[in-house]
């Protein structure tokens, strides 16, 4: 079975990420590099997680005209990432463009996962209406509408948070991909995020993929903390892949 806990390495630089994968020795993690490590490291720190038998959820989320989009697909693909995503803002054509970029890119036989970002889980319903202007629809209302605009387009899933991820299951099929971000345990510090659930609540909610970013990267024991997410998440006992 494949693990479905990913840790958001949200690190200023290689050296701080290397230090913290210290922590799991041997072991093979499933990864997602975010814009503060790419903008510094660029696409080496994938090569390197790559080699070091790592799957790497690069999470960029693009967002510009389709051509823009489609090209720079095209580009990430050839580091063969196994998950990259866009903004679900960016509307069907620049979504489709993606995967087509995508797919065009991709030389491993296996493309990629791509999938959508519907609405950032540090946005809140009142954010959505009063301060990005999106009225007459409730948030869960606008995540749908952008998971099926992702649908549309072909996109594997989206990105939400573990609230909205049974209603997007029940209408998009169960195929459909939820990666779901904003993960704290019960009583756990929420930071910037707003909707925020616990590793047992996305289980009950049917997501795919849980992230983890802080909760294990600002532990005291990390790895401890990383143990505890998966059980709490799987249900079972944490069992190591080595590579
Ligand atoms: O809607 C979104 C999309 C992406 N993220 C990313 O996930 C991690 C979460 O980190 P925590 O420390 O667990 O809060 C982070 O890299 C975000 O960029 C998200 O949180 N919400």
């Amino acid at each position: 079975m494949q693990n479905t806990v990913i840790i958001a390495l949200d690190f200023p630089d290689r050296s701080n990420t290397e230090s913290f994968l210290r922590n799991f020795h041997g072991e093979s993690l499933f990864v997602k590099v975010g814009m503060e490590l790419f903008y510094r490291e660029g696409i080496s720190i994938v090569n390197t997680l790559k080699e070091k038998g790592h799957r790497v959820f690069l999470d960029l989320k693009l967002h510009d005209i389709p051509n823009t989009v489609h090209k720079a697909m095209k580009n990430l693909a050839a580091a063969g990432v196994d998950m990259v995503n866009v903004h679900g803002a960016g509307g069907i054509s620049m979504m489709a463009a993606a995967k087509e970029g995508l797919y065009a890119g991709s030389s491993s036989g296996q493309n990629p996962l791509l999938i959508a970002v519907t609405q950032l889980t540090s946005t809140s319903e009142e954010m959505l209406n009063e301060e990005l202007l999106i009225k007459g629809c409730s948030l869960d209302q606008a995540v749908l509408h952008y998971a099926l605009n992702a649908k549309k387009a072909g996109l594997d899933g989206v990105v939400s948070s573990v609230n909205e991820s049974t209603v997007i299951k029940e209408v998009c099929g169960s195929q459909f991909i939820t990666v779901t971000p904003g993960i704290r345990l019960a009583g756990g510090k929420v930071h910037d995020q707003i909707r925020v659930a616990t590793p047992r609540d996305a289980a009950i909610a049917k997501a795919d993929y849980i992230v983890a970013g802080r909760s294990i990267t600002e532990a005291e024991d990390p790895r401890a903390a990383y143990t505890q997410i998966y059980q709490e998440w799987s249900g079972q006992q944490h069992e190591i892949t080595y590579r």
